[in-house]
């Protein structure tokens, strides 16, 4: 029988989960709460992601544990499917957030092989190709990413570049998912698809970037510049209106803010728009909500399909769970999924990291580059590495 703990709400509880946290496991954290997932009682994998949200409800009515963990992929017809788990034992605890500032940083070995796939001037050129296919085949935005292949020669713990992201981002939803082979999908994201409680769901998409400077007015002055950017107003409003049409017909109320709100993260700042509704019927869970969600435009691109293709003409490697979702659903459907972005897949001794960029037709290419650059920066960081150490590859 599958265990289940409320460990309170002190920051011993909190950090005792950090603590015990194994490359297999699945975690959480975020501003309300942390959530660790060990053990496997049962293992759900499926390419449909409609039919893997009802085999989950099934397994959580069945009463095999009370909540089921996972990760869907950004496309599951590349060979990677949804894959949810029902843990063993699941134990959760108050927000990490600030006891955790009092923790030393831990210390990533420094690696010993890095490869941009592509050649950053390969992205540049794939970004201007794409420009020209949105013209040609009609799309009003493509997400185009590109890769980082790190090589450790004494191998690289997940758990210390999990803890450092957990440190490093107090706002974010910071993740890590146990994936076949030992591997692990290791992240924090600024983006939640959903959440739903109770009747009440809401989603914060983000889209539209600029780089944080370490230079105050730098820095001010790129909130501002990106606030007032009409090619970042573009490529958000797709964003928002995808994920309002398809929360409509599940909802019976739908709050959506006229402008999105200028946000940050420590590397980033983004345009977000909260969007709050109430569901009109209580059956559908978290998880079907955001399987009928992703892939949104965050992500792929607008019109979905044509999106799809497009990323899979441009971009030279296959994105597994990057760019897919990861959370947590229970057995009353409530739960929380965010964005897999900023995040990396990490082996035994070797990791691949993620960036990507929202591309419409006003997009310029080396900006393009330098946005994906300084996405990098949420993982570099957790490894202990300057984001001057990019520019030397
Ligand atoms: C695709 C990524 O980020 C997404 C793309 C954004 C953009 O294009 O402005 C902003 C936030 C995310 O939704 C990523 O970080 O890899």
């Amino acid at each position: 029988m599958a265990d289940s703990s409320a460990e309170g709400t002190t920051a011993e509880a909190s950090i005792r989960l950090l603590e015990d946290y194994t490359a297999r496991d699945f975690f959480l954290a975020t501003e309300n709460a942390t959530l660790l997932g060990s053990g496997v009682a049962a293992a759900l994998t499926d390419p449909d992601e409609i039919r893997l949200s009802q085999r989950v409800a099934t397994a959580l009515g069945d009463g095999i544990a009370p909540i089921a963990v996972g990760a869907l992929p950004f496309d599951s017809a590349e060979g990677t499917p949804g894959r949810m788990v029902l843990p063993r034992r699941t134990r959760r605890a108050g927000p990490m957030h600030p006891a955790v500032d009092a923790l030393p940083r831990r210390r990533v070995a420094p690696p010993t092989n890095a490869r941009p796939v592509p050649e950053p001037r390969r992205h540049a050129d794939a970004v201007a190709r794409a420009v020209a296919a949105l013209r040609d085949r009609g799309l009003r935005k493509v997400v185009l990413a590109r890769a980082l292949d790190v090589e450790f020669g004494g191998g690289v713990s997940a758990e210390a570049i999990l803890h450092n992201l957990v440190k490093d981002n107090p706002g974010g939803y910071t993740f890590a998912a146990g994936l076949p082979g030992g591997r692990a999908l290791v992240g924090s994201s600024p983006e939640l698809l959903l959440s739903r409680r109770g009747h009440r769901v809401v989603s914060l998409p983000h889209a539209g970037s600029l780089p944080r400077s370490a230079d105050p007015v730098t820095d001010t002055e790129n909130g501002k510049a990106l606030l007032s950017s009409r090619k970042d107003h573009i490529e958000h409003a797709v964003l928002a209106e995808a994920v309002v049409e398809t929360l409509r017909p599940f909802c019976r109320k739908l709050d959506v803010p006229e402008m999105p709100e200028l946000v940050s993260t420590p590397t980033m700042w983004h345009l977000r728009t909260k969007i709050t509704g109430e569901l009109v019927d209580r059956d559908v869970t978290a998880l079907r909500l955001a399987a009928a969600l992703h892939p949104t435009p965050a992500i792929c691109g607008t019109p979905t399909g044509l999106a799809r293709e497009l990323v899979t003409e441009l971009e030279p490697f296959e994105r597994g769970y990057y760019a897919g979702t990861v959370g947590w659903v229970n057995a009353e459907g409530d739960g929380e999924w965010a964005v897999s972005i900023r995040c990396a897949e990490v082996g035994n001794s070797a990791l691949r990291l993620y960036a990507g960029g929202g591309i419409v037709p006003e997009s310029d290419p080396w900006a393009e580059l330098e946005e994906t650059s300084a996405k990098f920066a949420t993982l570099l960081r957790a490894m202990g590495l300057p984001r001057e150490w990019l520019a030397e590859l």
